[in-house]
């Protein structure tokens, strides 16, 4: 292919390059963007969505076992990953026919920077293509990573691509690390059939959300039957006759058929020529809000920066970084903060869904984070069975909301949704968090009688409203 110029070039055509890539182009700007793999990264075909698609079906199954009356039947795991290529198949044609009806220009292949605002990328074929650009976007997302474990790189162990993508659905899994993939995927193999032992290092599962959840959820995974073991780690793997066995610090043994390591993920930043322009490989690039890495012109956004690895941050982050990209190219003042060129939603009101059973939806600061940053804080909380609308939900609902509030300030800056259907529920929320909306407006925000909305109601009150 031509070398080429173009105003915007981004390297990685997950969810946030694309957007990025979009955002300049839809306001005038020639835009091109390169990518290894499948367009639509990470997440369409290896993280996202099949997980949110083999925990759908998993997770209906149990709404309907607690309501009476009605019956579910055995889960048809076939049709459930049959369902699970309809939306993650690994064919990218239509996000990459998306891009060229969108004026995009697709460049497959490897890009690398090879100094300031240039680029090249070498195509599978051996050939290169340079690009000129005035800027240069990274999103080249994150790739798993490996704790140091005697004989892990020879177990063949499974990383989050082997266990959304899965054929036949293992028969045991022992899952390394209770972060986030971790307890979603040990909620999916156990209910599609696996028994699961998840091993965590930490003593509780998925450190960053409120203690009270965790420990809600951890007695849900022990109820469906999955092996959870907190406080230990594994310190040597091996296969033999065809299974796994981990041997874990307290001397004891736990086998399975395969190994999923989700014990967290490094920015794919060791290749890509940041040494080029002075920038350490490796690392999470340095976003500042404006997701400006360096003077004008290099710009990072997604599982490639400092910013949160979620990808509707990433989608935020590259939506600010189109328009700061196209403020710049037109010489315009950039705006402060919450203005379409800073992240600032990054520092107070991140939003994050873990699709477990229970959900768990929470935006914001924890209690402890809040106390943590300094913040004159106060948590109520409310079991949302308590409601009409939870106990109409589910028979014995069981979950929670907390709302942490600024005393001084009177507005939320934390709240936490776990129980069954919660996931939506955390919008209203990041709406009051942004929007710092003082608590005795929100008194008048009144919920639709009988939803698990009215809990807003009991936190208020419970508040002293
Ligand atoms: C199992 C799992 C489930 C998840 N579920 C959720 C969820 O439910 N909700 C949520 O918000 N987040 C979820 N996440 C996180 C989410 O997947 C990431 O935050 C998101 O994918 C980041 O998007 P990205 O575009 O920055 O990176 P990616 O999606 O990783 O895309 C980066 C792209 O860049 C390409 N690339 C890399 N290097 C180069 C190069 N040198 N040249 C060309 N191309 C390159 C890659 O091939 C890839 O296509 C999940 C993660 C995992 C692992
Ligand atoms: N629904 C969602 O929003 C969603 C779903 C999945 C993943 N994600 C994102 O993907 C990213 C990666 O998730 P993840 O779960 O891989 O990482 P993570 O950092 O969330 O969790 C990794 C966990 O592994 C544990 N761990 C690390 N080393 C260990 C060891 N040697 N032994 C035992 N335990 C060990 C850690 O204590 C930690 O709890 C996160 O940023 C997450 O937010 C989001």
């Amino acid at each position: 292919m031509a070398d080429l110029d173009v105003d915007v070039v981004v390297i990685g055509a997950g969810p946030v390059g694309e957007n990025a890539a979009d955002r300049a182009h839809q306001q005038g700007l020639s835009a091109a963007i390169v990518e290894a793999g499948l367009v639509g990264g990470e997440c369409s075909y290896y993280a996202c969505i099949p997980s949110k698609a083999l925990l759908r079906p998993v997770d209906l199954k149990a709404a309907v076992d607690r309501m009476p009356g009605v019956a579910s039947g055995p889960v048809d795991v076939a049709k459930v990953l049959e369902r699970r290529d309809q939306f993650a198949a690994e064919d990218d044609s239509s996000q990459a026919d998306w891009l060229s009806g969108a004026g995009i220009t697709l460049l497959r292949g490897r890009g690398r920077l090879t100094g300031e605002r240039a680029v090249e990328v070498t195509h599978d074929d051996g050939t290169t293509t340079s690009v000129t650009a005035r800027a240069v976007v990274v999103a080249t997302g994150s790739v798993p990573t490996y704790p140091p474990i005697d004989g892990i790189a020879d177990v063949g162990a499974w990383t989050n691509r082997d266990a959304t993508q899965v054929k036949d659905v293992p028969s045991s899994l022992l899952i390394l690390g209770g972060g986030v993939v971790g307890v979603e995927m040990a909620t999916a193999y156990q209910r599609l059939g696996a028994q699961v032992t998840l091993v965590q290092h930490g003593e509780r599962l998925v450190p960053g959300v409120e203690p009270e959840a965790a420990r809600r959820l951890q007695a849900s995974l022990e109820a469906d039957g999955v092996d959870v073991r907190l406080g230990t780690s594994m310190t040597a793997v091996r296969r033999s006759d065809g299974a796994v066995t981990a041997t874990l610090d307290d001397g004891s043994e736990v086998t399975g058929d395969e190994l999923l390591v989700a014990a967290g993920r490094k920015p794919a930043t060791s290749d890509i020529g940041l040494e080029t322009v002075g920038l350490e490989p490796g690392k999470p690039l340095p976003a500042d809000d404006t997701t400006t890495v360096l003077a004008d012109w290099l710009y990072a956004v997604g599982d490639a920066s400092t910013g949160a690895k979620l990808t509707h941050m990433g989608k935020y982050q590259a939506r600010i970084c189109g328009d700061v990209i196209v403020a710049r190219a037109r010489g315009q003042q950039l705006g402060g903060r919450y203005s379409h060129h800073a992240t600032t939603a990054e520092h107070t009101a991140v939003p994050q869904v873990i699709f477990t059973d229970p959900q768990i939806a929470a935006v914001g600061y924890t209690e402890d984070a809040a106390r943590a940053e300094g913040l004159p804080v106060r948590s109520v909380s409310y079991e949302i069975g308590n409601v009409a609308g939870g106990s109409l939900q589910a028979d014995g609902y069981d979950g929670f909301a907390t709302i942490v509030v600024d005393t001084e300030r009177e507005v939320i800056v934390g709240a936490t949704f776990v129980g069954q259907d919660v996931a939506d529920m955390v919008h209203a929320a990041t709406i009051a968090v942004v929007g710092e909306v003082p608590l005795s407006r929100l008194w008048h925000a009144v919920p639709s009688f009988p939803t698990m909305s009215e809990v807003w109601l009991r936190l208020l009150e419970t508040y002293g409203l």
